[in-house]
């Protein structure tokens, strides 16, 4: 156990208090969460892998619309895990998920594809298909609402969603990239390509799992930014994991501490220190 000690969001102020705070971005330029609006609803949930250790054990967490929750820990505590088992890209072993008011693990396949197209997902590698155009990965986006070649090939797209796909790709800074292979961007060029490629989804509540993990620091806090300017704009609900402490600071409204699988910290951003948060790896 370290000097961190288990407090609920709304008991920041026990926290030690020491070096200011970077600016809020995203906490600081919008409505407070409406915690009546639960959006994401974690109770006790439990994984073990292959019938091994508990991965996550017992993790609960409620997340009301539009707040940012930052999830933090040292590598392995189960981070990716939780994100993934809230989707069921991963099958949790007990507990509940309930997600835009959806119980996830009663859902069927196809229930379950529908609620996955509601939410954007950023995984910490871009995934986009390199052969592909920049447009036509992001006109991807929305193959929830367009079936067929026309969800792939951005010639063969309708011109509503290729227009609607400029304007993600204006959004993020990269309209003059369109017609260009995926696989010719740098990392940070194809991070916000999928940015643009969610924002396409239409989502109604963005999971990210260490999205600027594979960038350098410049590049990194570009996408960020932007990615929490895209997050306050449309008031979006987001939970993602992080390394970086300043992240978790500066872009959610909330921190959660994950260390073994299970929550050691849950608390509101303004007014706890940094180094309170360094704790959590020692
Ligand atoms: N597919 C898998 N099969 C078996 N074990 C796994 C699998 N995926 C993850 N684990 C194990 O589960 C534990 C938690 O992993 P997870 O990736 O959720 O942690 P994390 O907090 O996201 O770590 P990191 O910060 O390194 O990304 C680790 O011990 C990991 O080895």
């Amino acid at each position: 156990m370290t000097a961190v000690t288990l407090a609920r969001a709304t008991d920041a102020k026990q926290l030690p208090q020491g070096e200011p705070l970077p600016p809020p971005i995203l906490a600081g330029g919008r409505a407070a969460p409406d915690a009546a609006l639960v959006e994401l609803d974690v109770t006790g949930l439990c994984k073990a892998y292959h019938g091994g250790p508990a991965v996550l054990d017992g993790v609960s967490l409620q997340v009301p619309r539009g707040q940012s929750v930052a999830l933090i820990g040292s590598n392995g505590a189960g981070k990716s895990t939780l994100l993934r088992c809230c989707l069921r890209l991963i099958e949790p072993s007990g507990g509940e998920v309930t997600l835009l008011g959806e119980k996830v693990r009663a859902l069927d396949k196809a229930r379950l594809r529908r609620l996955r197209a509601e939410i954007g997902f950023v995984f910490q590698r871009h995934n986009l298909v390199g052969q592909l155009s920049v447009l036509s990965n992001v006109i991807h986006g929305a193959q929830s609402r367009q079936a067929g070649p026309g969800a792939w090939f951005h010639f063969l797209a309708s011109r509503a969603a290729r227009e609607e796909a400029m304007h993600c790709l204006e959004r993020v800074g990269l309209a003059e990239f369109a017609l260009r292979r995926a696989d010719q961007l740098s990392g940070g060029q194809s991070q916000r390509v999928a940015i643009a490629r969610t924002l396409m989804q239409r989502p109604r509540m963005m999971f990210a799992d260490e999205p600027v993990a594979s960038l350098d620091p410049n590049a990194g806090e570009e996408v960020m930014n932007l990615f929490a300017e895209l997050i306050r704009e449309k008031g979006l609900t987001l939970v993602f994991t992080s390394h970086h402490i300043n992240h978790a600071l500066r872009y959610a409204d909330r921190v959660v501490a994950l260390r073994n699988g299970r929550i050691e910290l849950d608390v509101a951003t303004a007014g706890v220190d940094a180094a309170a948060l360094r704790g959590i790896y020692d």
